[in-house]
């Protein structure tokens, strides 16, 4: 048996800079992972199966719309082969949140498959099938902080990224994907500064302070309450940016300091007791 973690994706800014023929949107955005995601493991069998326990079990199904068995079906259509496996999930993201759970999933279960079924397909073939799944994907391969634009299939990975901690505070409101950028207005806001070196947490910080997420305003129209969230987090000691990730309506803060981040957790979580609220270090 094989196993991974398929870690939340948190976009630290997101700017929409235009849009394709097709009706996608072209992005700019930094992305980076949590250290806390969905557990999945997989280990040769006859017949493929999915199997899925955990908390946000309930929000993804057993069919073949569960982007873990798409991902399965694609690399066994690529491959040419009828090749088993039993997959078991346990999905501990919350489902069409912003931390990109089901791209996640599907991106694990393409790297996690190819070594099981020993498909040998490069990095580059798995993005390029990844992408036919959603945009989201190839970034998820790559499981680091990366620089991403087109629709997600532009990456250039971030070579150093200093120590950062991440609350993730998700209100129980799930928000579709294709409504928040159907609501998106359309218009000039501004390039993303130009990428330089993250050497320290402050040089993150620094270039976060001149980005914003385009998707918030949308985002905030379905789900008010992502407003308040956003104010609770940004009144934790220690926090020193606060925004939302993807199309929402799960919101983080940063910190430098894993106590101050972990006090932030439990404060929240004690207030708002229906909240899923996380704090972690950002993978490097
Ligand atoms: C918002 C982000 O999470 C930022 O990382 C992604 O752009 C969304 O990635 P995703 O959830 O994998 O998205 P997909 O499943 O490919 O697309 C869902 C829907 O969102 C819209 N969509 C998505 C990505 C994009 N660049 N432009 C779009 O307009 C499309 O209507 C699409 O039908
Ligand atoms: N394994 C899976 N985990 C989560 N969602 C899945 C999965 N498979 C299919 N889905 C479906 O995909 C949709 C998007 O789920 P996901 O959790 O990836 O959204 P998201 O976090 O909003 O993504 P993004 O950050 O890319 O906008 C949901 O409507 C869900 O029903």
């Amino acid at each position: 048996m094989i196993t991974a973690t398929a870690r939340a994706k948190v976009n630290l800014c997101l700017h929409v800079t235009g849009k394709r023929a097709d009706g996608y949107h072209l992005l700019e955005s930094l992305v980076v992972f949590a250290e806390c995601g969905d557990d999945i493991s997989v280990e040769c069998d006859k017949e493929l199966s999915l199997e899925i326990s955990g908390p946000f079990a309930d929000g993804t199904g057993l069919t073949d719309d569960n982007l873990v068995l798409k991902a399965a079906h694609l690399l066994q259509t690529e491959s040419g082969a009828n090749l088993g496996a039993k997959i078991r999930l346990v999905k501990n993201l919350p489902v069409a949140a912003g931390l990109g759970g089901g791209s996640a999933d599907a991106a694990e279960t393409l790297k996690l498959l190819n070594r099981l079924w020993k498909t040998g397909f490069s990095a580059q073939k798995l993005a390029d099938m990844g992408l036919s799944l959603g945009a989201d994907v190839p970034v998820c391969l790559v499981g680091r902080p990366v620089l991403m634009s087109g629709i997600g299939e532009h990456l250039r990975e971030i070579p150093a990224f200093p120590k950062l901690y991440i609350l993730l505070v998700n209100i129980g409101v799930t928000v579709s994907t294709a409504e928040v950028f159907r609501r998106l207005e359309l218009r000039a806001r501004g390039d993303m500064p130009p990428v330089d070196r993250f050497m320290t947490a402050e040089d993150v910080l620094d270039f976060l302070e001149n980005t914003r997420n385009d998707l918030e305003a949308p985002a905030r129209d379905l789900a008010p309450d992502i407003a308040m969230a956003l104010s609770v987090i940004g009144a934790q000691d220690g926090c020193r940016l606060s925004r939302m990730s993807g199309s929402g309506a799960t919101c983080f803060g940063l910190f430098e300091t894993e106590d101050k981040a972990a006090i932030a957790a439990s404060a929240i979580q004690s207030h708002y007791p229906d909240w899923w609220v996380r704090a972690c270090p950002v993978s490097r």
